[in-house]
């Protein structure tokens, strides 16, 4: 490791989890949340209100437009359009109407934006799917007549430091190429917005308190892998951390090769990635395409041809690819398959259990697979996630293999399935054990939860335990078993999951490149000692 500038910054040091290595320096800038409307106000000047809902409409609409022109694609396309809904001469005139009749601006826009989203919902079709946006608008131009940040992710013109509460998937997703990093005051490390910020390459830190209490605009030095957070830094010292960070990554960047122990023990090292955007040379394979990234924040399902091509897409570029189907519910809510609400949904229908109540989408989905393997001659390798049952395992590995596709397997996510490994392994070709799902499951602990991280972390025997019966019942099946949580891209973790008997370590393309050196730099002894260390 480099030498690294300790920096304090004046405003004192925070901590919290670093789920994304990388460190980076900027301003800080929050996304507001919602604004919650105070009760009405007495109106002396209507005329005064009426102008600031002009004001407010106009606001949202240039800033709006702004970042069209700063987007590009249907990025750009759909802020174009709510930009045209703010600048809607028909909701400025509700809402000036009803400020001159004595409503404060914040409630006439409330109202008037009320009025035009039930319009556009009793249109039904395309029209009606809009009118969650008029939502997000409303939200906007309510906090700016109220003198309140704007809700969503900031676009202040420059790069920045993305601070927030926490992030749902689409917003994670939705970050422009001016965002320096991530720090949340909620999240766990095994979070959708960790693994996206990951994915991104992006240094983050999650579960950091007093995060929300810095003002916007203050310089802070994140560091991803510490979790630690300098609070105050000046121009130059920012300056410093991002060049450290250039530097560090371009030397580990300069590392080549198959992944491989000290005494040339082989451990593929794979990709994580949720479209093929996310593709990188440099890795021997995909071992994780997360499919439910690319339907996120959708109301209507994705069509055959839509998967066939997104499917062939990444089939075409990358040399072996591992498919996970649908993985729905909970953490990855997905709207247009009209799941019913539920109580416990982590413990409810997630995952494959999806086929349950919606066999259509599985069979949709490995149709489409199928067919993107035969167009691109690719040998695709497909996976179910949350299977729990060997009966579960057989089904799926029927249905799959009946469309000719080459190479069925599960992901280890729950620990019955763990504990049946060798069981599993009679109807299947290979495993690929998920620690996020499999930690949160064998210690009753959401992974989303800041205040159990400790219980999350990957070193728990307990969980190490579970991932040496599946790597024992590989090595007897002789088939492959890896992992694919993000307990594989972390390069103090890589070596013990090698220990265990792991085959395969499948990651966010940005952390290749430490893991690789960190397989290097130990005999595959070392690793089984240190798997031995950390078991008991
Ligand atoms: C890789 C996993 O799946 P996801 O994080 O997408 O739930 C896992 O659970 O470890
Ligand atoms: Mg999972």
């Amino acid at each position: 490791m480099p030498d690294r500038p300790a920096f304090s910054g004046s405003g004192g040091v925070l901590s919290g989890l670093g789920v994304s290595q990388g460190r980076a320096a900027g301003p800080t800038m929050r996304m507001a949340a919602p604004p919650t409307l105070p009760p009405p106000r007495p109106v002396s000047d209507p005329a005064a209100e009426s102008s600031a809902v002009a004001g407010a409409l106009e606001a949202v609409a240039a800033d709006l437009a702004r970042r069209a022109a700063g987007a590009s694609g249907e990025a750009a396309d759909i802020l174009e359009a709510l930009a045209m809904i703010a600048d809607d001469p028909m909701l400025l005139e509700d809402a000036q109407g009803r400020a001159q009749e004595g409503m404060d601006a914040a409630h006439a826009l409330d109202a008037a934006f009320a009025q035009h989203r039930d319009t556009l919902a009793a249109l039904g079709g395309y029209l009606a799917e809009r009118a969650a946006d008029l939502d997000d608008l409303k939200h906007r131009a309510v906090a700016f007549a109220l003198g309140l940040p704007m809700p969503g992710l900031p676009s202040p013109g420059h790069p920045y430091v993305l601070v927030a509460e926490d992030l749902s998937p689409a917003d994670t997703a939705g970050l422009g190429p001016d965002v320096l990093a991530l720090v949340t005051e909620r999240g766990g490390p095994t979070s959708h917005t960790a693994i996206l910020a990951r994915g991104r390459g992006l240094p983050a830190v999650v579960a950091c308190k007093g995060i929300m209490d810095v003002p916007d605009g203050t310089v802070v030095g994140v560091d991803g892998r510490t979790g630690e957070l300098a609070v105050g830094l000046t121009e130059q010292e920012a300056a410093e951390v991002q060049e450290a960070d250039r530097a560090e990554r371009a030397r580990l960047a300069a590392g080549r090769g198959p992944g491989r122990t000290a005494d040339g023990h082989p451990v593929k090292l794979l990709l994580n990635i949720g479209s093929a955007e996310d593709l990188r040379p440099g890795a021997e394979g995909v071992g994780l395409f997360r499919t439910e990234f690319l339907f996120l924040d959708r109301t209507t399902a994705p069509s055959f041809e839509e998967q066939v091509a997104a499917y062939a897409e990444v089939f075409a570029q990358a040399e072996s690819v591992i498919v996970r189907t649908l993985d729905a519910g909970t953490d990855k809510p997905l709207p247009f398959l009209g799941l019913p609400g539920e109580p416990n949904p982590a413990l409810g229908v997630r995952g494959l259990r999806v086929d349950r109540l919606l066999p259509d989408v599985l069979d949709t989905q490995l149709d489409a697979i199928a067919e993107a393997a035969r167009k691109t001659g690719a040998e695709a390798w497909v996976m179910a996630p949350m299977v729990t049952t060997t009966e579960e395992a057989a089904g799926f590995a029927r249905r799959a293999r009946a469309r000719g596709i080459a190479r069925v397997g599960a992901m280890i996510e729950v620990p019955a399935a763990a504990l049946r490994a060798a069981q599993l392994l009679r109807e299947l070709d290979f495993l690929s054990i998920g620690t996020n799902d499999l930690a949160q499951y064998t210690f009753a602990a959401d992974r989303q939860h800041s205040a159990l991280a400790d219980l999350l972390d990957p070193r728990q025997p307990a969980l190490l335990e579970l991932i040496a019966m599946c790597a024992q019942a590989g090595r007897e099946a002789g088939k492959p078993v890896g992992v694919c949580g993000e307990a594989a891209g972390d390069p103090l973790v890589a070596p013990l999951l090698v220990g265990l008997g792991v085959t395969s370590l499948s990651m966010a393309p940005v952390c290749v490149p430490a893991v690789r050196e960190a397989l290097a730099g130990l005999t595959l002894a070392d690793c089984r000692e240190r798997a031995a260390t950390a078991l008991a």
